[in-house]
């Protein structure tokens, strides 16, 4: 599936003070439904700050967020909290790994599902049909995504016992059931040996290919970001420097300035 005309996320002159540091600085961005777009830069530059003004970690200083996930028109949603967000359809993984290492790969998904469910506290507390239905629901869906994510052969295994490339994947498959139609992913290859990353790249291909879920990463493996990414955005000391294709970015000054100059 290629990249629809239609925008999904849109930053508009975003910008994050800490104290007297100016993180992010009148920074702009978009995406297309069903495109793969990379947000890179140097060590430093607010990579990180703008997925946590995306996903409500933090409330932009100044600047609108707006998502239009089905075509119904834009809506802002900077300064919502993190779980609201991610109800909206927005969901992330992080730099360093998340997961609740003495449970379960099964588990892992099934509670990040379980986000979705509709029960109640009634309900649940009194297991009325309704609710063993959705129970046998997440888990039915839950082994789809982990299928998908090519971790079914590690269902039973508790997370923290699981290679680290599948760890990572396993932080994605939590993403993918919450069920967004943008998966955010910081430095998802970082740490990974060269076979796990060749997967992760198989993987991010399917998400969008077969799950129709568009894409925005942060990675320093050029060579990923290249092969992935049909646009990427230069932040360079909070200031988008540049975007384009990735020819366009191998070969801009600026972005090999910043890259050389640090
Ligand atoms: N909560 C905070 N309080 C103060 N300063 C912060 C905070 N979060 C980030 N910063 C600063 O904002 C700047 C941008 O940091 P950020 O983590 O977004 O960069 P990055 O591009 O993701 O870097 P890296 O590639 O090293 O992960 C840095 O100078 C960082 O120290």
């Amino acid at each position: 599936m290629n990249a629809s005309e239609r925008t999904i996320l849109e930053l508009n002159d975003i910008s994050m003070v800490f104290g007297g540091l100016r993180a992010i600085d009148s920074a702009s961005l978009s995406l297309k439904e069903g495109s793969i777009t990379a947000l890179i830069g140097p060590n430093g530059a607010g990579k990180t700050t703008i997925f946590n003004c995306i996903t409500g970690v933090y409330k932009p200083t100044s600047g609108t967020v707006s998502i239009d996930p089905d075509g119904s028109g834009k809506k802002e949603i900077q300064g919502l909290k993190p779980n609201v967000i991610n109800q909206k359809g927005l969901a992330r993984t992080f730099q360093n790994i998340r997961l609740f290492s003495n449970m379960s790969v099964l588990e892992n998904v099934m509670l990040a599902r379980h986000n979705s469910l509709k029960a109640g506290v009634f309900q649940s507390i009194f297991r009325t049909p309704a609710t063993r239905l959705e129970e046998e629901k997440v888990i039915h869906d839950s082994y789809e995504i982990l299928r998908k994510m090519n971790l079914h052969s590690f269902v039973n295994d508790a997370a923290r016992n699981l290679p680290y490339g599948a760890q990572r994947r396993l932080e994605i498959a939590r993403a993918l059931a919450t069920e967004p139609f943008l998966l955010l992913l910081d430095e998802p290859v970082a740490g990974m040996n060269p076979q796990e990353t060749k997967e992760l790249e198989e993987s991010i291909h399917k998400i969008r290919d077969g799950e129709g879920v568009s894409i925005l990463l942060i990675e320093h493996d050029m060579s990923l970001v290249m092969n992935v990414s049909e646009k990427i955005y230069v932040l360079d000391y909070g200031r988008m420097i540049a975007e384009g294709v990735p020819e366009e970015i191998k070969s801009n000054p600026e972005v090999i300035k910043a890259y050389l100059g640090e």
